[in-house]
């Protein structure tokens, strides 16, 4: 069962079945134009069609409790009696000894054990894709970067909203009333997937291992009308400056979906699929005893990848062993790894440097940079991509290495070649290491040489904290003007997120008469595609009595039975309309079109 084909929101191949995407399905050709007088099913009771024939279900007469509405009136109950039956709390008022008839399979009505959501809406991973990981993990290994520095700022994730719970067919039984009326209530709403930016992370490590994210199933409704309670709901906590695109294929990145920058950014990614309505929810005058209630909607799944871009205000880059992780401890209060050795840094660290003025600013200190870095060499390249949100740049340069203006333009290069934007960002120059003799001897010409392309260098000893309080106030002075624009920025629209949860929405509101049809005479398929006719099948419910009969008249109504008697459909003819494969059957007996689908030979296409 866990096989069943699902909304897939991200992009398919092409050649995958184009039904069950986000993008809704062309709309183009309602075959033949034929458009029925029945042109929308309302929101609310989007699939209700009253039922044309009751003849069946007689009883129905039978099924006004009276006296219950006589009993109202004398007890004097400011209570509004929506109907000729009563509301739940009356019952506990009223205990005739009653019980009540599901009309259920008992077996696996309500058997959700396969929705179970893990507390942290983690999941184990299949076998399967430890051992791709792992396979990743070595081939990161030969490039000589370690999987962990790539999972700092990217991770794919799934995430996939609750089904709604199942509505339930039930009927009152009370003592004196040989068949109530209906009180099946509707199943609940399954769980929404957030996303949250949470301001204590700074990287995607935590994505590392736990890679999905899957909201609760709705309850299923209950007897007396009792409605299923809504499915527990996700939220996916993400650091401030995280990407979120849908997951590309073949290399391809998929569409940027919402960028999530500032603490307290949310956004509902997948909203949880509908309830299905029980059979008190389809009670109509012509229909007083529903043997139909519908199945939950399913909630929609989708594969993400996540990229983090840090937040911050000035980047600190240099070779490595330059002293920068040294500088950011010194101006802040972050504790990075510092060691006399190239590449201590292997990720980024984020420090606040505050000052007296009440301003702070994010200060982030980079892997080490050195020749070839662009191109794939040393580490610090991945990291580049960091800076793209600074607006400006401290570069710190070794004053005791060999040939301080060689590793000066060595890393300038390296950032050109990496990015021509960053490299247009800018920057201050800082020699440091001054208490080094070295250093200190080489300072002056190191000086004159950046003098004489226009660059005042400053100078200063990062361990010995000497100068370090005069760069960064001239850094913030470079960004001041930005970060003073930013802090004017207004409070963001909250439309700003949520277009893929709008999508979702809009898809879910797709016109039942709005499909396309698809023949291949080879295997004499028809395939009926539409999102709003999807949606429909999957939400009926086949082991209730009615379903059927409600299943045909839509099809009847909507048109799907006339265009494609128009384009020609034959006795054995398959008819595939989302997942349910059935074989026409010209049946001359009925009305109108005089042809109906047959559901005799109803089977479930890739069900296991
Ligand atoms: N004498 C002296 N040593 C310094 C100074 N600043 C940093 N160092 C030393 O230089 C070494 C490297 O410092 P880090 O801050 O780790 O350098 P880094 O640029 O972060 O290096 P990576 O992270 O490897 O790229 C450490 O041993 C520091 O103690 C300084 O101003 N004077
Ligand atoms: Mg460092």
């Amino acid at each position: 069962r866990s096989n069943r084909p699902r909304k897939q929101l991200a992009p398919k191949n092409p050649n995958t079945k184009k039904f069950n995407t986000i993008s809704t399905p062309p709309l183009s050709s309602v075959s033949g134009g034929q458009a029925t007088t029945f042109t929308r099913l309302p929101p609310k009771d989007d699939f209700f069609i009253p039922s044309e024939s009751s003849s069946e279900i007689k009883l129905s007469d039978l099924a006004v409790p009276i006296h219950k509405q006589n009993k109202h009136s004398s007890v004097g109950k400011h209570k509004i009696i929506e109907d000729d039956l009563e509301s739940d709390s009356d019952e506990e008022d009223f205990d005739y000894g009653k019980f009540e008839l599901f009309e259920v399979n008992s077996d696996d009505e309500f058997d959700d054990d396969e929705y179970v959501i893990d507390e942290l809406g983690f999941e184990n991973k299949g076998e399967e894709e430890l051992e791709l990981e792992l396979e990743e993990d070595e081939r990161e290994k030969e490039k000589g970067v370690p999987a962990v520095m790539r999972c700092f700022d990217r991770a794919k994730i799934y995430v996939r909203s609750g089904d709604g719970g199942n509505g339930v067919v039930a009927f009152r039984r009370e003592k004196f009333v040989p068949l109530g009326g209906p009180s099946g209530g509707d199943g609940g709403r399954g769980g929404n997937v957030y996303l949250e930016v949470d301001s204590s992370m700074n990287s995607l490590l935590p994505f590392r291992n736990s890679i999905h994210f899957r909201a609760g199933r709705g309850g299923h409704g209950q007897g007396s009308k009792m409605n299923g309670a809504k499915g527990e709901e996700v939220v996916v906590k993400v650091p401030p400056g995280t990407v979120v695109r849908a997951a590309g294929k073949d290399g391809v990145p998929g569409d940027v979906l919402m960028e999530l920058l500032h603490p307290g950014d949310r956004a509902l990614l997948l909203p949880g699929g509908r309830g299905g309505r029980g059979n008190a929810s389809f009670k109509s005058g012509t229909n007083k005893v529903p043997r139909i209630a519908e199945n939950g909607e399913e909630g929609p799944e989708m594969w993400l990848e996540l990229e983090l871009k840090l937040v911050a205000d000035i980047g600190i880059v240099g070779a490595p062993n330059a002293g920068k992780s040294t500088f950011l401890s010194v101006i802040s209060a972050a504790q990075p790894n510092i060691a006399n050795y190239p590449f201590t840094t292997l990720l980024p660290n984020l420090g606040v440097v505050s000052f007296d003025y009440d301003a702070s600013i994010v200060v982030a200190d980079l892997p080490g940079l050195l020749e070839g870095a662009h191109s794939g060499f040393g580490l610090g390249h991945e990291f580049l991509r960091h800076t793209e949100r600074c607006s400006a740049l401290v570069h710190i340069v070794d004053g005791s290495s060999q040939q301080p203006e060689y590793e000066y333009d060595a890393v300038r290069l390296e950032l050109e070649m990496f990015s021509p934007e960053i490299a247009e960002k800018p920057y201050i120059v800082a020699y440091n290491k001054m208490d080094l003799p070295d250093a200190y001897e080489k300072w002056e010409s190191f000086q004159k040489n950046l003098q004489s392309r226009g660059i005042e260098p400053f100078c200063i000893s990062a361990m010995n904290r000497q100068g370090t309080r005069e760069l960064i106030t001239a850094a913030y002075e470079l960004v001041r003007e930005r970060i003073e624009d930013k802090k004017g920025e207004s409070w963001r629209e909250p439309t700003h997120f949520s277009h893929v949860a709008e999508m979702v929405k809009k898809q879910r509101t797709a016109p039942i008469n709005e499909f396309e049809i698809f023949h291949d005479s080879a295997s004499n398929t028809w395939n009926v595609e539409g999102a709003g006719l999807q949606r429909f099948v999957q939400m009926t419910n086949w082991r209730y009595m009615d379903s059927d009969r409600r299943f045909q008249h839509v099809l009847e109504a909507c048109g799907v039975n006339k265009s494609l008697i128009k384009r020609g459909v034959k006795e054995g003819d398959t008819v595939i309309i989302g997942e349910m494969e059935m074989v026409w059957h010209d049946s001359p007996n009925n009305s109108g079109p005089n042809r109906k689908i047959s559901t005799d030979s109803v089977k479930w296409a890739d069900w296991k």
